[in-house]
């Protein structure tokens, strides 16, 4: 089975990217995430939000292939051949976080290799899908440098001379550089400051924009949401509890906690 992805056209593309049934995660007796089940297309942005607990990262973990769920599939149609992805072997699994998919972290430093030069870790994921030739390995690793906005001259300093801001870009780059289906965030902008944020989050619009990507973004903040995500799914002590068109679920919120939700938050 090859596990480089194919780039059909998306809007031609009839069938769900990812598909989710039933997943379930426990910890001992307390529920992680219960019975989730979606469809994501190719494109597509969720957002997934809830307040603190209430499972969002269980789930992202569960389909991000980093944690087996206890119960449920998650298929995965951006190769090949559909991917039931916790029925094969844990190291086709890994191959595919690196190639098919990307996971951005909240914090960088989960997904970035401190002690590898900026350039190296951007390279590593080109490496990663199989390619070879050192001076194009630079040169891309040089233009998604600048894609994220951070000067070439920083290509040979590692991650820990950066700021948190740059770091969290540094990250951004080495995931997309090797053009992933499907993108996993887990509170991107998290712990930044808040001008940060609104630069990195602008970033992240475009970039999402101009590649078409899926995404899936795990997000306590509801400005966040409201300006990357199509649509939204809200969880409630692991479970789904409303999901629809982000402007609807946000402008007119049907379940109770919804409605708590948004209105604790003066402007989003
Ligand atoms: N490793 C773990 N061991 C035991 N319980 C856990 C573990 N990780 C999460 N939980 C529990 O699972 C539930 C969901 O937690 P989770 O971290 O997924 O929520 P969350 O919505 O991502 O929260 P936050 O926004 O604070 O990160 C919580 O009750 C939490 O205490």
């Amino acid at each position: 089975m090859t596990l480089h992805a194919t780039f059909p056209d998306t809007a031609l593309d009839p069938a769900p990217l990812l598909s989710v049934a039933g997943v379930s995660r426990f910890y001992g007796e307390r529920i992680g995430c219960k019975d989730v089940s979606f469809d994501l297309w190719p494109g597509e942005v969720l957002g997934v939000v809830g307040e603190s607990g209430s499972g969002k990262s269980t789930l992202l973990r569960c389909l991000a292939g980093i944690d087996r769920p206890d119960a449920g599939e998650v298929l995965f149609r951006g190769l090949d051949t559909p991917l039931d992805i916790y029925s094969v072997p844990e190291q086709e699994r890994r191959k595919l976080m690196r190639t098919a998919w990307g996971i951005v972290h909240q914090n960088p430093r989960d997904g970035l290799r401190m002690d590898v030069s900026a350039g190296g870790n951007v390279g590593e994921r080109l490496m990663d899908r199989g390619d070879r030739h050192y001076g194009q390995i630079r040169e891309r690793a040089l233009d998604w440098l600048s894609r994220v906005e951070i000067s070439g001259t920083r290509i040979d300093d590692r991650p820990r001379q950066f700021s948190g801001g740059m770091q969290q870009r540094l990250q951004i780059a080495r995931v997309l550089v090797s053009e992933p289906r499907l993108v996993f965030m887990d509170e991107p902008t998290g712990g930044l400051d808040v001008s940060v944020q609104a630069k990195l989050l602008d970033l992240l619009r475009v970039l999402v924009r101009d590649l078409g990507l899926a995404a899936i973004i795990v997000t306590h903040d509801l400005a966040v949401a409201r300006l990357l995500t199509d649509r939204l799914m809200v969880m409630k002590d692991g479970h789904v509890i409303e999901q629809g068109l982000t402007d609807q679920v946000l402008d007119d919120p049907h379940h109770a906690y919804t409605q708590l939700l948004t209105s604790a938050v003066l402007s989003v």
